[in-house]
């Protein structure tokens, strides 16, 4: 079969965020009605922080497996951007303070007994993932970040609207991504279009994308089924 255009590549990846990224899932859509209760969002973040721990461990494993230098140094500061460095406080540190926020404390939310089973399944298997597969492969699953900018800045004004009781101080993490993820867009999309020229290989780029739009989706049903209320 032949290969897909850059664009016609480009243009088949997004049309998968518009219709299995999470902000399509009930969970997140009550969230930005302001419908949620307080156990329900801290619920929500105390789960997703599970994610956030790893997500410098499944980049990684990329660190590892990515060619070149130049790569490399791109690729790191993702790690960075989460884990911080001295006097530079991280997205990690970023989420505690959103989990404090909505009145959790630092060792619940590092506290791995109490993340729930669906949850540590769907990350656990996102780390796996870009643990086992062509670096190509595991580059292209983080290609949900396409679409997290739009989901973060409703996010960011709904929250504010909706749920007066979280301090502003707590969304900090959400406004950092705002100005972090561009960069990180631009170098995935580089990585996977230029590299992705067989049409094997953009298919099976676009079947990573939905794995991890599947890891991201599993995450709210577990959510949603543990702390939800039933409408
Ligand atoms: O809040 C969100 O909805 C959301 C989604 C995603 C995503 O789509 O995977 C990421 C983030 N946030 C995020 O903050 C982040 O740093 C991030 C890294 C990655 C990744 O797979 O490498 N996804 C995401």
């Amino acid at each position: 079969m032949n290969a897909w255009s850059a664009e016609e590549f480009e243009a088949r990846l997004r049309s998968i965020g518009e219709k299995q990224y999470h902000h399509l899932h009930p969970f997140n859509e009550r969230m930005h009605s302001g419908s949620l209760t307080e156990e329900e969002f801290r619920g929500w973040v105390r789960n997703r922080f599970y994610y956030q721990v790893n997500l410098p461990v499944k980049d990684a494993f990329i660190l590892t497996k990515i060619p070149g230098r130049d790569n490399r140094r791109r690729w790191i500061q993702r790690i960075i951007d989460h884990d911080g460095r001295t006097g530079d406080e991280g997205g990690i540190e970023k989420w505690v303070r959103l989990g404090e926020a909505v009145g959790l404390t630092r060792q619940e939310l590092f506290d791995s007994d109490t993340v729930l089973p669906g949850v540590r399944f769907a990350v656990d298997a996102y780390v796996d993932f870009c643990r086992r597969k062509p670096w190509l492969e595991s580059v292209a699953s983080a290609l949900t970040e396409l679409f997290a900018p739009d989901l973060l800045s409703r996010r960011i004004a709904d929250v504010s609207q909706h749920y007066p009781w979280i301090a502003t101080e707590g969304l900090e993490y959400f406004r950092a991504r705002l100005t972090q993820q561009p960069k990180d867009i631009a170098h995935l999309l580089e990585l996977v279009i230029d590299h992705a020229t067989s049409r094997e290989q953009q298919d099976a780029c676009a079947r990573a994308l939905e794995f991890k739009c599947d890891v991201l989706w599993s995450l709210l049903d577990a959510v949603q089924l543990a702390y939800g209320k039933s409408s």
